[in-house]
């Protein structure tokens, strides 16, 4: 990640600050955060059904040797048709999650001006601020941001890790280390699902770098006039979410055109497949827009860990994934080359992953 260090963003207001006076006013909701179209406008499928709902793996499922090979196809799947999967008895203890996650909401709660100590520098894309800010006139996503290189450890650039509260350093490593190894066992799986020998997805994986970003999205009093994160695809490998509070909804996926919200299960991990994965699969699992919209009176934070792979990767389908007769459905490019676009770019719906497809 080190030549994606070279990007930045172009700084903009804090939205917790703008959003505390915001909604105390009878102001409309400033210009710059309007959307075109009410979020709530469109199909919109709430996901109470659960045929209408993203799939939810079991990962006690897939570790048992009775239940493997029809719980891996169900996962093959669900990162097909969905790109998208709720995953339960993952076996992350909850206090892994529950330490991030009440460090994540004591690091927010303070002060701007005390969280202003970590915040972005010009040409960073890590620290507290906005992301995808590429002009004065783009519309601007109603949340607020923490991005951090997590893994490997030696890579960790502690000028931007909060201090406050102490314990954070300490949670997001236990918990970085536990996602990544995750990520590992659930690629395995992935992998046998569609009938592929493991062995080099897992190379492409094992021991690089994770990312991780903390997601802020105060309410807003005219919530379906904002978005609180634009509609995208992640550029990582596989990406790993969970949310403070699992009663708040946020995370919207596009499927057939259509949004689906999804209700995240307790403790559940929503797991989703990056563009980088849907290249190596050679399209077998797909990388899936997908948006948060923010909720009137509730804040939501969310904190996702972007699996990322080796940095000298040639982004192509792997060999193991094309299907004898089967076309190569994307152009190979340098994995750097693909990040530094993706982080250069404000986010856009699945065109960094569209621009590499050959047909
Ligand atoms: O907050 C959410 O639910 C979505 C976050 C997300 O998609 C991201 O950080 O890439
Ligand atoms: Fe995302």
């Amino acid at each position: 990640m080190a030549e994606a260090r070279a990007i930045g963003t172009l700084p903009v207001a804090n939205v917790q600050e703008l959003a505390a006076s915001f909604n105390k006013s009878d102001d409309q909701v400033p210009e710059r955060y309007l959307v075109k179209e009410a979020t709530t406008d469109g199909e919109l499928v709430a996901g109470e059904d659960s045929s209408l709902a993203i799939p939810v793996i079991d990962l006690a499922k897939l570790l048992d040797p009775r239940s493997s090979e029809e719980e891996c196809a169900k996962l093959a799947s669900a990162c097909h048709d969905w790109g998208f999967f709720q995953l339960i008895n993952h076996g992350v203890p909850y206090e892994v999650a529950g330490n991030l996650m009440n460090d994540v909401a004591e690091f927010v709660k303070q002060p701007l001006e005390a969280k202003k100590a970590w915040s972005q520098q010009p040409g960073s894309l890590e620290g507290y601020g906005q992301a995808f800010v590429m002009s004065e006139d783009q519309r601007l996503d109603w949340g607020d941001m923490l991005y951090l290189q997590v893994q490997p450890a030696a890579s960790r650039d502690l000028r931007f890790w909060p201090t406050h509260p102490a314990s954070f350093g300490r949670s997001v490593d236990v918990y970085s280390s536990a996602t990544a190894k995750l990520s590992y066992r659930l690629l395995e799986f992935m992998a046998k699902g569609v009938g592929a020998e493991p062995a080099s997805l897992l190379g492409v994986f094992e021991g690089q770098p994770v990312g991780m970003r903390v997601n802020y999205y105060p309410p807003c009093r005219q919530a379906d006039r904002v978005l609180g994160l634009s509609p995208h695809t992640d550029g990582s490998g596989l990406t790993m979410l969970r949310q403070k509070n699992d009663d708040v909804q946020g995370l919207q996926i596009n499927k057939d055109g259509k949004w689906f919200a999804v209700n995240v299960l307790d403790s559940a991990f929503v797991v989703n497949v990056g563009d980088v994965l849907e290249v190596l699969s050679n399209g077998k699992f797909k990388s899936v827009e997908h948006r948060a919209v923010i909720h009137p009176n509730k804040e939501r934070i969310s904190v996702a860990m972007f699996h990322y792979p080796c940095q000298d990767l040639v982004l192509s389908p792997l060999s193991e994934f094309v299907t004898e007769g089967e076309k190569v459905r994307y152009r190979s490019t340098s994995y750097q080359d693909f990040l530094m676009q993706y982080f250069a770019a404000k986010l856009d719906g699945r065109n960094h992953v569209e621009r590499l497809k050959l047909e």
